[in-house]
C-alpha cells in the first residue's frame, strides 16, 4: 500500500488513555459472524488464539508464518513433524498448495506493474499541464519520454490480466478506495485493494484453484501467465529505468515497500517452471475480511520448546503425552465484537512502520491513532480481562528503512519531540507508549507482552513465535488461568 501522508497532531497519550474506546471507521457487515458459525467441538484445554489488527497490519502473514514456514521446524526440530503438520492441516500435498500461490503471485506481480503505470500516467499528465501553463509547479516528468509512452501504452494489456486473475481467485473479490477527503501534502496513487470473502481464508482460495484442474481456471490461469510472460521485457525495462526511479523519488514513493510488491522477482516469477517458495509465500498479499479459522492438533509427544530469551519462564517445556487442540482465528476489525465474548489469547500484529500513513479506507486517520484507539479497545475488553495479550510490533524492518530515509516522526507524531530519529530510540518510544496505554486500561495483574517484529523474515519470526507458543503451552501466563 501506498498511502497519503498526513500529519497527525492528534496522538496524545494522556487523552488516549482516559478516553473512553473510540468508535472506528470500520464496516459492520460480518458483525453477525457469531451467531452464523457452528460451533466446534473442541478439547476443554484447547488454545485459542486470536490475531487481530488492522488492516495490512501482517495478520494473516503471521498466521502463514506460524502454519506452514516457520513455527513448526523452529518448535519440534523435527523435519518429518513438519511434513506431518501440514499434511494434517492442509488434508492435501504441500507441493500442490505450493502451486497454488502462482496466481495469488502473479495478481501481485501485475498490480505492481499497474500501480506503477498509474503513477507515471499522472505524473506525464501533470507535465502535460505544466506546459499547457494550467499548472504551477513542475515535476520530475522531464525524465519521462515518448519511449516511456509507448511502453507504458503496451503495457495497458495488463489491466484485464489483472481483472481476469482477480475473478479466478474469487468471485466475491472486492476492492476498497479511499474515500474522498483532502488531497495531503504528498502524491497518493489511488490503491485499491483486492478483496477476498472466505469463511475459511486462503486455504479455500487456494484450493479452488486446485480443483478446477484443467478446467476453464486452469486456462485462464495459463493466459494470464503468458501475457505477462510476453510483457516481461516491456515490464523490466520500465522498471528498471532511470527516469522511472528517479519519479518515484521526486514523488517519496517507495513502492518496494507496498505489500505484495514482486517487481524485484518477475524474471524469477514469469521463467517457465516457477515455484513460488516460502519466502514468496509469506510475501504475498492477498486482502481478508471475515473471521478465517485454522485448527490442528498437536501432538505434545513430539514438541520440545526451547527457552528464549524474551520468554517469560526459564525453564523448557517438557512434554505430556497428551494431543492438543489449537484453532487460530486470522479476525477482520469488522468481526472483533461477536469474538470477545469466548476466551482467547489475541495475538495483535501492529504495523509500526505506519507512523507516517492513513487509513485506506479513511484517509484522514492517522494509522497510528487507529492502532493505539484498537489497543486500548483490547486492553480495555472486560470479556478478555482474563485473557492474555501479546502484541507484535511489526513491520520494524520497514520502520527502520523509513527512519534511515530521513522521514521524521516527529512531523508526524507531536508527543515525539525532537527525539532521536534513529530505530532503538523510536522502537523504544513506541513500546513505551504501548504499555503505559496498556498500564492505564488492563485489569490489574496481567502482564505486558510484547514482541518487535518483521513477520517476512522468516528466521527471527521462528524465534518470537517458537518463544510465544512456548509461554502459551508451559502456561507462563499463569494470571489468567485460562491458557
Ligand atoms: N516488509 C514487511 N512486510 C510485511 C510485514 N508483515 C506483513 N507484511 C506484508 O504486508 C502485507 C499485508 O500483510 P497481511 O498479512 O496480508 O495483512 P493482514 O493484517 O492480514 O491484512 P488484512 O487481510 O487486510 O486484514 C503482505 O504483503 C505482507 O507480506 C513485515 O513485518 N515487513
Ligand atoms: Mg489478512
Amino acid at each position: 500500500m501506498v498511502s497519503r501522508h498526513l500529519r497527525s497532531d492528534s496522538i496524545d497519550p494522556l487523552s488516549l488513555a482516559i478516553a473512553p474506546p473510540p468508535e472506528r471507521p470500520r464496516n459492520r457487515e460480518l458483525r453477525g459472524y457469531a451467531k452464523r458459525r457452528k460451533p466446534m467441538r473442541l478439547a476443554d484445554d484447547a488454545v485459542q488464539v486470536l490475531v487481530l489488527g488492522q488492516s495490512m497490519s501482517g495478520k494473516s502473514t503471521t498466521i502463514k508464518s506460524e502454519l506452514t514456514v516457520v513455527l513448526w521446524p523452529a518448535v519440534t526440530g523435527n523435519p518429518d513433524a513438519l511434513r506431518d503438520f501440514q499434511m494434517a492441516y492442509a488434508q492435501k500435498s504441500w507441493a500442490e498448495e505450493r502451486a497454488s500461490w502462482r496466481a495469488v503471485i502473479l495478481l501481485n506481480l501485475v498490480r505492481s506493474v499497474n500501480n506503477l503505470i498509474d503513477i507515471l500516467t499522472e505524473t506525464l499528465d501533470s507535465a502535460d499541464l505544466f506546459n499547457l501553463g494550467l499548472l504551477g509547479t513542475s515535476s520530475a516528468a522531464y525524465a519521462l519520454n515518448e519511449t516511456h509512452r509507448t511502453i507504458m501504452k503496451r503495457l495497458g494489456v495488463l489491466r484485464q490480466i489483472e481483472r481476469d486473475l482477480r475473478m479466478l481467485l474469487g468471485s466475491g473479490a472486492s476492492e476498497i478506495e479511499p474515500e474522498g477527503g483532502d488531497e495531503g501534502p504528498q502524491f497518493n496513487p489511488k490503491v485499491q485493494e483486492f478483496c477476498v470473502r472466505s469463511s475459511s481464508g486462503w486455504k479455500d482460495i487456494l484450493g479452488r484453484i486446485r480443483s478446477s484442474g484443467t478446467g476453464k481456471d486452469q486456462d485462464l490461469q495459463g493466459k494470464a501467465f503468458q501475457v505477462v510472460r510476453s510483457s516481461q521485457d516491456d515490464i523490466l525495462r520500465i522498471w528498471k529505468d532511470p527516469a522511472t526511479k528517479s519519479v518515484l523519488k521526486n514523488r517519496q514513493v517507495t513502492i518496494e515497500d507496498t505489500p505484495g510488491f514482486f517487481l524485484g522477482d518477475a524474471e524469477r516469477i514469469l521463467s517457465p517452471g516457477y515455484e513460488p517458495s516460502d519466502q514468496d509465500i509469506v510475501r504475498a498479499r492477498l486482502r481478508t475480511t471475515g473471521v478465517q479459522e485454522y485448527t490442528f492438533t498437536l501432538d505434545r509427544s513430539t514438541t520440545t520448546v526451547p527457552y528464549n530469551g524474551d520468554s517469560q519462564s526459564k525453564t523448557p517445556f517438557t512434554a505430556n503425552h497428551t494431543p492438543q487442540d489449537w484453532i487460530i482465528y486470522d479476525v477482520a476489525e469488522s468481526c472483533l465484537d461477536p469474538l470477545l465474548q469466548r476466551n482467547h489469547c489475541p495475538h495483535l500484529p501492529t504495523p509500526l512502520s505506519s507512523f507516517n500513513e492513513t487509513l485506506a479506507e479513511a484517509p484522514r486517520v492517522n494509522c497510528m491513532d487507529d492502532t493505539f484507539a484498537l489497543w486500548k479497545t483490547i486492553c480495555s475488553n472486560k470479556l478478555l480481562a482474563k485473557v492474555q495479550i501479546i502484541l507484535f510490533m511489526n513491520k520494524t524492518d520497514i520502520l527502520r528503512k523509513k527512519l534511515e530515509s530521513g522521514i521524521k516522526v516527529r512531523h508526524y507524531i507531536q508527543e515525539f519531540h525532537d527525539k532521536g530519529n534513529d530505530y532503538e530510540t523510536v522502537a523504544t518510544w513506541f513500546k513505551k507508549l504501548f504499555k503505559r496505554l496498556y498500564a492505564a486500561s488492563t485489569p490489574p495483574g496481567r502482564e505486558f507482552v510484547a514482541h518487535f517484529t518483521s513477520v517476512v523474515d522468516t528466521e527471527s519470526t521462528a524465534q518470537t513465535l517458537a518463544a510465544v507458543q512456548g509461554a502459551i503451552l508451559r502456561s507462563d501466563f499463569v494470571n489468567t488461568g485460562l491458557l
